[in-house]
């Protein structure tokens, strides 16, 4: 997923090569001056000295202050990117996928903040080894190939080792992954936890701890080995300079004047080594992080991209049927046991129709909303909107229908295409759901407030009529509404979005109210139990309660 262009390679070799130069040049004078050797501008070294160190200083806050914003960038728009695709997924991938990925991921991608900058030191450390060894090579072969092939050694050595901890650093990232779940329970359940002191002793001590130390431990070793194996490289220069002081000049292969020039370079090189080695932890770390990041991205790629196309998105629309033919849907399950399957249903609901859905726990009503309002696609059959098949992107099917789901949401932040201020309708719909005394005020923020479940489905179902949809899907909206506003829902609210032939499908456990609806359609095991099309509300209210 991340991949550094060429055009980026060339910004980095535009910093690092000029930098490392100048860096040499700092090297070439202390050398000459220390060995006495008569150099270049021989008069004015210190003022040459005093300016190489002054535009290398300069030419770094340039060029890092532009790596710097370049990283940044890369990550927000990668965070955008795989929000984007998060929000184009399907509801099964999703729970295939398991929210707490996104978190995971979101953090391996901060890893990512740094890579520009240490693959700028990177070919800077690269070009200032490649300079000294020629620097080398002019004074010794011999004596080039016995320290280049000690580097390589040790090098190899260190790469080796490095990469059989990918696996730990992998196995630390999924710890990671279920403390995430773990978190989520914690801030999700606050209160089951709170209320049992058994559920949440087990939650810390066969859980989280077990996680966390198990986290700590893989860590620890990890960072042991990379310390290791960073001073077994530290250390591996020395014998590199042991060898270059003690070795070479008494088999002859260059005089003791040379050495000490010699040895400075070795020194000097010390540094770019030293973060090449350091810098070998972190693009393990990144390859981790990219692998898993690819991973998860091609796990959530697989749905066809949003159509955000002005006219589909406008929403508005009519609907005059909408017609299900063969529709089957197959829940996956991880465990041996037959999973749930829904359908084949087949259905068709037209405007204005007010259809009550019921059936018992886990009948499939749910399962059926899921479908009907195009969150999940059939994985057999057909739907058909207004005589045309629904295929593909859904979105323009989707536009059709608002929805109070039975765990809806109240969003922090205003996303909708209205507007709350100046609205009249959404004043009359406070007052006639009794929200205006509970918000003061018609602004954005005054509607986010804290509400109680009661209040909060009344504010999602105003928000839903807000959208001004041909259909209206309910999950079980009036199981949290009090005895007032349950009757207020089926006798006052239902006959006025019928009057404006509103189409309206309602999860229901109300028997008392099934009177007020057109149509009652009963799931049972997953199929269309009965589909009642007649006109109940002349059906008296024990007859239905037998349904
Ligand atoms: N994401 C899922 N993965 C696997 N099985 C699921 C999933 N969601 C629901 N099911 C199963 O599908 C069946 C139908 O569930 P559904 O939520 O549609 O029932 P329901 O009729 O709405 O029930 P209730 O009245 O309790 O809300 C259940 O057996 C449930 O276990």
């Amino acid at each position: 997923m991340y991949k550094i262009s060429l055009r980026q390679i060339l910004f980095l070799l535009m910093f690092s090569v000029p930098n490392t130069l100048l860096t040499l040049g700092i090297l070439v004078i202390v050398n000459g001056i220390l060995s006495g050797r008569k150099m270049m501008f021989q008069d004015k070294l210190g003022i040459v000295f005093f300016s190489i160190v002054g535009i290398s200083f300069l030419l770094n806050i340039f060029f890092q202050r532009k790596i710097i914003a370049y990283s940044y960038r890369m990550i927000y728009e990668n965070e955008m990117n795989i929000m984007r695709y998060f929000l184009q997924s399907s509801l099964s991938q999703l729970e295939k996928i398991g929210m707490q990925r996104v978190y995971g991921v979101i953090e391996d991608m901060r890893i990512f903040t740094f890579l520009p900058g240490i693959v700028a030191t990177t070919i800077t450390s690269i070009i200032t080894l490649l300079i000294c060894l020629f620097y080398f090579l002019t004074v010794s072969v011999f004596a080039t190939i016995v320290v280049v092939a000690i580097i390589l050694t040790i090098a190899g050595g260190y790469f080796w080792a490095s990469k059989k901890l990918e696996g730990r650093i992998k196995h630390q990232r999924e710890l990671n992954d279920r403390y995430f779940r773990i978190v989520d329970d914690v801030l999700r359940g606050f209160k089951e936890l709170k209320l049992s002191d058994t559920r949440r002793n087990k939650l810390y001590e066969n859980f989280l701890r077990p996680n966390r130390a198990t986290s700590s431990e893989v860590e620890s070793y990890v960072a042991g080995k990379y310390l290791v194996l960073n001073l077994f490289s530290q250390y591996g220069l020395y014998l590199v300079i042991g060898v270059v002081l003690f070795v070479l000049p008494v088999m002859h292969f260059f005089g003791k004047d040379q050495v000490s020039s010699l040895v400075v370079v070795l020194f000097f090189i010390r540094g770019p080594i030293n973060s090449l080695i350091a810098m070998q932890s972190f693009y393990t770390k990144s390859i981790v992080a990219n692998r898993r990041i690819s991973a998860f991205l091609k796990d959530i790629k697989n749905s066809p991209p949003c159509n955000t196309d002005e006219n589909v998105a406008a929403g508005g629309k009519r609907l005059e049927e909408l017609r299900f033919e063969g529709v089957k849907y197959h829940y996956q399950s991880a465990s041996s046991e037959k999973p749930f399957s829904l359908g084949p249903v087949d259905l068709t609901i037209n405007e204005g129709e007010t259809v009550f859905i019921i059936g018992g726990n886990g009948s499939g009503k749910s399962t059926f909303i899921n479908l009907l309002t195009g969150i999940s696609s059939p994985h057999e059959g057909k739907i058909f909107l207004n005589g045309k098949e629904v295929r593909g992107d859904n979105q323009h099917y989707r536009n059709h229908i608002s929805a109070v789901f039975s765990d809806h949401h109240l969003f922090y932040e205003h996303y909708e295409q209205y507007s709350l201020e100046n609205n009249g309708e959404y004043e009359r719909l406070l007052k006639i759901m009794e929200l205006d005394k509970v918000i003061p005020n018609n602004d954005d923020v005054a509607a986010r407030k804290k509400f109680s479940k009661g209040q909060g489905k009344r504010m999602a179902m105003i928000f839903a009529l807000l959208e001004e949809r041909p259909v209206l899907v309910l999950d079980e909206w009036a199981a949290d509404q009090d005895p007032y506003f349950r009757k207020f829902f089926y006798e006052r609210l239902l006959p006025e979005l019928r009057a404006k032939r509103k189409t309206i499908i309602a999860v229901t456990h109300d028997d008392a109210y099934f009177r007020h609806a057109d149509r009652i359609v009963k799931f049972d095991y997953g199929k269309v139990a009965k589909d009642i099309f007649i006109n109940v509300q002349e059906m008296d209210t024990e007859t239905l309660k037998l349904w």
